[in-house]
């Protein structure tokens, strides 16, 4: 770990939002690597998201993603992205001040749209608007306290959002 070293940039929001798209986007923009700490839970288990989920429960993996997400803000220099539910564990809220986060909002349409019936979500399993509605409203609170900024996604390719985070940060 370098003393010091901070993302420059850490997106936040919910499943849809696109903040693993935009994340690489910015890490080529910027020159900078790129880290997502549900790839990080990924690489430190061997095991996919989804299976996680099943096979040790949403707990467990919460335990696992605040440890990712901690790491990531205490060495990582670049831009990190985190899993849409890692802000509602209160020590990450904690951990997030002071840095630089950016909100990736979306609405309700857009964002189920984008999620689609994609099987490596496993909190939004059966129907996924219902259940994205619920996530929405639950956590946009969270969401908003613990940002610095926030960006519309709705209409917005990622580059558009890549283009808007820059503008932010420059
Ligand atoms: N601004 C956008 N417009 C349209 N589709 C998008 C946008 N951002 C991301 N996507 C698509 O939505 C899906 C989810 O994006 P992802 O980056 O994984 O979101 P997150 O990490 O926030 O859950 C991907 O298929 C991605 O290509
Ligand atoms: O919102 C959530 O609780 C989750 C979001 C996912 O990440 P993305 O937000 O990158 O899709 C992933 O961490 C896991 O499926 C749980
Ligand atoms: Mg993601």
């Amino acid at each position: 770990m370098t003393a010091g070293a901070r993302p420059v940039v850490v997106l936040v929001g919910p499943p849809g939002a696109g903040k693993s798209t935009v994340a690489a986007l910015l890490g080529e923009a910027l020159g900078l690597e790129v880290r997502d700490t549900d790839s990080d839970v990924e690489a430190a288990t061997g095991t996919a998201i989804a299976d996680l989920f099943v096979t040790y429960g949403e707990d467990r993996f919460r335990a696992l993603e605040a440890e990712a997400v901690a790491t990531a803000l205490a060495e990582h220099r670049g831009v990190l992205a985190l899993g849409g539910g890692a802000v509602m564990r209160p020590a990450t809220q904690e951990a997030l001040r002071g840095h630089t986060v950016v909100f990736l909002d979306v609405g309700l349409a857009e964002a189920a749209s984008r999620v689609g019936l994609s099987s490596s979500r496993p909190l939004l399993l059966g129907n996924v608007r219902s259940q994205m509605k619920g996530l929405l409203d639950s956590r946009r609170p969270t969401y908003e306290a613990v940002a610095t900024h926030v960006v519309s996604t709705d209409g917005r390719t990622p580059s558009e959002v890549a283009e808007a985070v820059l503008i932010l940060l420059a």
